[in-house]
């Protein structure tokens, strides 16, 4: 997909579905596409919602997909039009256009799922008649099922702020995120103090404003140290799962006005992509089961718990606003539920 090159997915039960990725199609791999039928496109239902395709349907699940019917006049202007945000404030969408239910549901649906894991918009064009290489859709699930999260290698790893520390790194053999654990201090048999971060290349790295990660991520080695011992697991779920390049057309987004929400609604995302069943995971094969966790985000509790870890305490990890991340804060308060 990332190549531009067309694939099928295979739902058991459902016929196969052949698809082209948008956002590396062009012109003429598009023209070759689906020569004689037409294509439909294939949008997740928060980007069709936001282009009001989806005809007042209530309430449906935003990672839902939506096909719109194949029509003599779409083109690959029309098509990145269809998948890509960031030109719906400078041309309104021109119809008519007809949505369908997907004729492979849950094909469709894994469709959806891999674009968000290769990093992609996730629009496609659909309808090829040729089967392609087949991915099933358990090949698709393989990529995100904790269970097959084991520990690499572990080493000791001074950091400034903690001397006393010990990496774990963890991999499972789809995936190419590989997560890890600064074990900070040794058990004292108490539940640890944990914080769950997830990677952010801007404000981790290159100290971005516009969000609370690195401060959070200082802070919490300290808290960790502080509090005698405890894990930071360092997830690689950049961008709330939606990867580092979708999360900077989510930045281009809000550059003309729209919050962290809406933006990822209308990248055709849900609000938060992210798995906590892979920290739950990593804390189990860490023989942690019992933690104290530092957060704001009632998700993270909800998410560890429903994975079968308990969390004891929950210990909040708010810090000083600046003018650049206020209304991302305020947001997080008002609109995802944090407890700031
Ligand atoms: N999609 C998207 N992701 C963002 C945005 N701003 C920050 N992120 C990502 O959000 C994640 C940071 O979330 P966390 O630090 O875990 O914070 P949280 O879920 O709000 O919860 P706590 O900090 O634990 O209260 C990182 O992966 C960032 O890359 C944004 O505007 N859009
Ligand atoms: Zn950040």
């Amino acid at each position: 997909m990332r190549r531009g090159w067309p694939i099928t997915i295979q739902a058991e039960g459902e016929p196969p579905l052949t698809l082209l990725a948008i956002e590396t199609a062009d012109a003429e791999r598009l023209a070759r596409f689906a020569a004689e039928r037409g294509y439909d496109v294939l949008l997740s239902n928060g980007r069709a919602e936001t282009l009001k395709l989806t005809n007042q349907r209530a309430a449906a699940d935003p990672d839902a997909p939506v096909q719109i019917e194949h029509a003599p006049w779409f083109d690959m202007a029309l098509a990145t039009a269809l998948a890509d945000p960031q030109l719906d404030l400078a041309t309104p969408m021109k119809g008519p256009f007809r949505t369908i239910a997907p004729g492979s549901p849950r094909a469709a649906t894994a469709a959806l799922r891999l674009a968000r894991i290769a990093g992609l918009l996730p629009a496609y064009v659909v309808g090829g008649s040729e089967v392609q290489d087949v991915v099933r859709v358990e090949d698709i699930d393989a990529h995100e099922d904790a269970t097959r999260l084991m520990i690499a290698v572990r080493a000791r790893l001074p950091v400034a702020q903690a001397e006393d520390a010990e990496i774990v790194a963890f991999r499972s053999p789809e995936s190419a995120d590989e997560h890890v654990a600064l074990v900070i201090g040794s058990s004292d048999g108490t539940p640890p103090l944990v914080r769950l971060h997830s990677e952010c290349l801007t404000g981790d790295v290159l100290g971005s404003l516009k969000c609370d990660c690195g401060p959070q991520l200082d802070a919490a080695i300290r808290a960790i140290r502080q509090a005698g011992w405890g894990v930071l697991l360092y997830l690689r779920q950049e961008g709330r799962g939606i990867g580092l390049i979708n999360k900077l057309r989510a930045y281009a987004l809000q550059d003309q006005g729209f919050d962290t929400v809406d933006a990822n609604t209308r990248l055709g995302f849900a609000i938060d992509a992210r798995d906590f069943g892979v920290a739950a995971r990593m804390l189990a094969l860490l023989g942690q089961e019992r933690v104290r966790l530092l957060t704001n985000n009632p998700a993270k509790v909800a998410g560890l718990e429903a994975a079968g870890i308990t969390v004891v305490e929950r210990v909040p990890h708010a810090l000083p606003a600046n003018p650049h991340n206020e209304r991302y804060l305020a947001t997080k308060r008002d609109r995802t539920g944090h407890q700031l």
